[in-house]
This record gives C-alpha cells, sequence and structure tokens, in this order.
C-alpha cells in the first residue's frame, strides 16, 4: 500500500518544505518519567553488538512486562483512541508517546498489543531477527474479503512459502534492474503526459480538492500502464467512468480499512453489517475492475499469439510477462495484480512545489530517462526528504522469530514489533535539525543495507542504513518501490523542466491519517508555464 506526497516551496537557493510545515515537537530526552526504561544511550551502545552477545555479557536484560507501557486494559486504551479520535492522529500519538516513555514502549489497543520502536540500531536489530519469511500485522479485513468471496490472496496478505514463493517472481518483474529499464520508457510517457495536460494555458491554479485526484489519476494510469501495459484514460478531458469508478473504489476501500481494524470481520460480515458491506463491496469493485484489464490485456496477447504478430518490441506489462513466462496461475495473477494496482493507487498524493534544482541531466541524457535519473541525485534526496517527514505507512511491523533484545528489554518471539517511521523522521537523536527540508542530507556516497545511499548520518554503524524506511525493509519491503521510486522522480522532473510552482499561503498545514498518511487540507498550487 503506498502515495506519494510531496510538497515543496521554492525559495531562492534551497528546497524548502513548507507543505507540513506544522512544527512538532522534538522528541525530548530520557529524563523524569519513573516508567522509562534503563537509558536510551545505553540502549543505542548495546544494539551495536550482536543479540547474543549482549545477552551474555549483560546481566540485566529487563523482562518484556518492564517495558514502559500506555496502560495494561486494551479496551480502555481502545475506548481513549475513540474519545480522541486517535485513530486520525496515531502518527502524533506515536510521536508523543515516545517523548514521554523514551525510545520504547508497549500499547495494547482492543486484542492487539505491540511494541513501538524508533531508533534505527533497533530497527536493524528487529531485522535480523525477522527470518527468512518475514511477517507484517495482517489487515484482517482484506484477509476476510478474499476468504469470504473465495478468492485466492497475492503477497500482500500471503505469508510464509506462498509467499515467498509468489514474491520471488514478482521482484523479477518489478524490482530487479533489468525490469526498471523495461518499464521506465512507460513511466516516462505519462509524467510527459501529465505536463501536456496541465500546459493548456499560461499559469494554472489548481484547487486543493482536486488536486488529491489529479494526484491518483496521475498514480493509477503510471502503475496501470507499467501492470497491464495499457493506459487507464484519466488525462483526457472526459476520463473514462470505469477508471474513475476504480479510483473511488479504492479511495472507499481504504477510507472502511481503518474502523474495522479492531473489529471482528467474520462476525460483521455475518450479521451484514453495513461497515463491513460498504468495505466488501469496494474490493469487489476493484476485483472486477482488475479482471476486465487482465481479460483484455489477455485478449490482446492471445490476438497477436495466434497471428504470428511480434509485439514490435514492445513492453507488454507485467501482466504480459507473466504470461508469456507461465510461472503462475493466472488466479495467482489476478490476486497480485489487484494488490499491486491497489497498492499503487492509493498512495499518490503527488504535490510537488519545488523551485528549479539546477540540474541539467535531462539536456545531457539526451530524452533517456533512466541516464536523466542517474544524473540527477538530488531529485533522488528530494523524493527521501519527503517521505522522511511525511512516511505514507506511518510504521512497519513485524513478528521477530526468535527471542530479542531491544533497549535492553527482552522481547519474546512473536511479539508485534512496530518500527514507527513518522516519530523516527522528526527524531534529533537520530537526523541533525529534524524538521529542516534538506534533500542534501541524502546526497552522501555511502550505501545501506538494501543498496540505498543514507542520509543525515549522525553515527557510522550498520544502523545507519535504517533511516530511509519509508518502503519497508529486508525481502518483504515494497514489491512496488521500483515503479514508485522511478514515477516520483520522472513526475518532479518533468514538472521542474516545464513549470515554476508556487503556494499562495505558508500556514502550518496538518497531517491526517487514514491508513494512510494524508494532508488535512492540501495546500492551492499555481503552475506557471515556463
Ligand atoms: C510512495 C509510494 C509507496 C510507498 C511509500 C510504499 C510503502 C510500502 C510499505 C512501507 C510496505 C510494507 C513493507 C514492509 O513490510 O517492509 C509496502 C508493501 C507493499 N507495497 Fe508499497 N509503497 C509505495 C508504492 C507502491 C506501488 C506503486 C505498488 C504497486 C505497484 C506497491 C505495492 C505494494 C505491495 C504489493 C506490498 C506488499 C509486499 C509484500 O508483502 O511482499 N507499493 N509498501
Amino acid at each position: 500500500m503506498c502515495l506519494f506526497q510531496l510538497h515543496l516551496q521554492l525559495s531562492v537557493s534551497e528546497l524548502r518544505i513548507i507543505y507540513f510545515n506544522k512544527i512538532f515537537h522534538v522528541i525530548l530526552g530520557l529524563c523524569g518519567s519513573p516508567q522509562r526504561c534503563g537509558g536510551w544511550a545505553v540502549g543505542q551502545a548495546a544494539c551495536k553488538e550482536s543479540v547474543g552477545l549482549r545477552i551474555k555479557r549483560n546481566r540485566h536484560i529487563r523482562s518484556f512486562e518492564e517495558i514502559p507501557h500506555t496502560g495494561r486494559n486494551g479496551w480502555v486504551n481502545l475506548f481513549t483512541y475513540w474519545r480522541k479520535d486517535r485513530f486520525r492522529n496515531l502518527h502524533t500519538h506515536m510521536e508523543k508517546t515516545f517523548q514521554e516513555l523514551g525510545p520504547i514502549y508497549r500499547e495494547r489497543v482492543g486484542t492487539q498489543n505491540s511494541v513501538h520502536i524508533l531508533l534505527p540500531a533497533d530497527i536493524s536489530e528487529l531485522f535480523r531477527s525477522e527470518g527468512m519469511y518475514p511477517e507484517r500485522m495482517t489487515f484482517q479485513a482484506w484477509a476476510t474479503h478474499r476468504e469470504i468471496r473465495q478468492l485466492r490472496k497475492g503477497i500482500f496478505l500471503k505469508n510464509g512459502e506462498e509467499w515467498r514463493a509468489d514474491r520471488l517472481l514478482l521482484n523479477k518483474e518489478v524490482m530487479m534492474t533489468s525490469a526498471v529499464r523495461r518499464f521506465l520508457p512507460q513511466l516516462n510517457e505519462v509524467a510527459k503526459d501529465f505536463c501536456q495536460m496541465l500546459s493548456g494555458r499560461r499559469s494554472l491554479t489548481m484547487d486543493p480538492y482536486p488536486l488529491p485526484l489529479t494526484s491518483l489519476c496521475h498514480s493509477s494510469t503510471a502503475s496501470c500502464h507499467v501492470l497491464y501495459g495499457e493506459r487507464i484514460g484519466l488525462f483526457s478531458s472526459s476520463p473514462s467512468l470505469e477508471a474513475l469508478k476504480f479510483i473511488s473504489a479504492v479511495e472507499r476501500m481504504l477510507s472502511t480499512t481503518l474502523p474495522l481494524l479492531f473489529l471482528p470481520t467474520r462476525l460483521l460480515a455475518k450479521i451484514g453489517a453495513p461497515q463491513w458491506t460498504r468495505h466488501a463491496k469496494a474490493w469487489d469493485h476493484i476485483f472486477s475492475h482488475a479482471e476486465t484489464s487482465i481479460q483484455r490485456g489477455y485478449q490482446r496477447l492471445s490476438s497477436l499469439k495466434a497471428e504470428g504478430v511480434s509485439d514490435g518490441g514492445q513492453y507488454p506489462g507485467v501482466l504480459g510477462q507473466l504470461l508469456y513466462k507461465g510461472q503462475l496461475s493466472l488466479d495467482l495473477i489476478k490476486a497480485n495484480l489487484t494488490e499491486l494496482m491497489a497498492g499503487g493507487v492509493d498512495t499518490v498524493f503527488l504535490y510537488i512545489i519545488p523551485h528549479a534544482t539546477g540540474e541539467d541531466s535531462w539536456a545531457k541524457a539526451e530524452g533517456d530517462p533512466q541516464r536523466a535519473l542517474q544524473g540527477a541525485p538530488l531529485l533522488k534526496g528530494t523524493i527521501k526528504e519527503i517521505l522522511r517527514l511525511y512516511p505514507v505507512g506511518i510504521t512497519v511491523q513485524r513478528y521477530p522469530i526468535k527471542d530479542t533484545v531491544l533497549q535492553n528489554y527482552h522481547i519474546p518471539a512473536g511479539t508485534a514489533v512496530q518500527a514507527c517511521l513518522y516519530p523516527m523522521g522528526r527524531s534529533p537523536e537520530v537526523f541533525p535539525d529534524p524538521l529542516r527540508f534538506d534533500p542534501n542530507r541524502w546526497l552522501s556516497s555511502r550505501e545501506d543495507a538494501s543498496g540505498e545511499r543514507k542520509g543525515g548520518v549522525t553515527d557510522g554503524t550498520e544502523a545507519a542504513g535504517f533511516r530511509s524506511l519509508a518502503f519497508g525493509f529486508g525481502s518483504r519491503q515494497c514489491v512496488g518501490r521500483r515503479i514508485a521510486e522511478n514515477e516520483m522522480q520522472l513526475f518532479l522532473m518533468h514538472i521542474l523542466l516545464n513549470f515554476r510552482l508556487s503556494v499562495s499561503c505558508s500556514e502550518d498545514v496538518e497531517t491526517t491519517y487514514a491508513l494512510i498518511l494524508q494532508p488535512r487540507v492540501p495546500p492551492m498550487i499555481t503552475f506557471h508555464k515556463l
């Protein structure tokens, strides 16, 4: 699942963030709270050693029960969540709780009990105990929908060997460098067409409310082009009804997921509760859209094959690649592409308000999108910086497969642990001057564990690689990552090549959480044709 949130504003000499400029409290030090753990610094130092070593050397590992917590009764907590409308402010609630309790805390909400961490050293420790088949917390409502409708699950919902088998096949189509090379021209074409669509007038001011829709249109068009090898028809003056209905179904699916997170979905389904019915109907629509696209793609490829016509070297989309290879059944192709398509659409809120970065990589690359992106490190840094401050998904969750130690507390195998990205991105312990928007902080030459560049690094440990985690980490990280990153960078590059942008006001813009992090009110943006 996923969404782009780019929100910058021009300044004379540097890119400066303005969109979400609410000043949040920085993470406080450790002193004061009686529940606070033995020491943040101690824990960080300890995490540089292996868990095994620490267990031997440190005779004072504290018990799980001693981890600072927000209250023992999950139902009282759930009631407080509801009373204080905390579901929509989960990210700021987490940030405040870290400030009060230190770098690790437990929270029980309803029947869910999880440990929260934010320091890269601890997240790197969590990564080391995730095993060969990493698992996330499940969206039970999504799983219930597949079970009730007797549909196959895709990688988002699968676990164990079944997940790994599908995931390895999909990695070849969307994550590997050879795959990226194949689909870059599709993404480039969509980004160019989007600019073309905006180019009709010398200057165009976009109302905040259609803007998210426009962004969704861009992202879904890009994902659709890569996944199915066809355009979804959203960039014309009269976008196709089918495409608009699909987008609205994805929006409904997302907005109805959150309230179902802490409720027994099977029971709700049995009694036909309206919350459930709305959710299930939205998924039904998403599946029927995928079915139609797959049928169309299948027929197109079959007729080309029957006529002995080659595709002329044209990329047939992930669908075509999977069909040609025949390693996944049609049911599984459908299950996975539906999840990929929903994942690709739900995220893209692209509010890019930058000034020209001074990078002339496009001219130097002579129209080759791959070369252009390679020559534009600041674009990459910009995207990372935005996702640092406004991660789409506010946490990444794992269940360690072996007992581990975090911040000197014993964490039994199987505990739900949430790496909290939003508080991490704003922590001065992790990023110097965290509220400053500075893409340059990512321009270091060092690489992290996933081959990505590190940013604003404050120490030289392996954990330094665990700072840019908006796409998750390890083998379960976002499978759409390469699509998303390249789509965002190309979009940003084409916008910069064609427009100067400005934002009408510099007032604070607050964020809200609705399964993904969103702006409460998107800003008004003007595109001035260059
Ligand atoms: C800004 C864009 C995006 C962000 C920030 C994002 C973020 C994430 C995150 C944090 C995860 C969980 C990773 C983990 O547990 O370690 C995830 C998983 C996933 N994402 Fe994305 N995503 C984005 C775009 C996309 C796109 C474009 C697609 C599809 C084309 C996609 C499809 C998926 C799928 C299918 C999974 C589940 C992978 C698995 O369980 O193996 N995402 N995403």
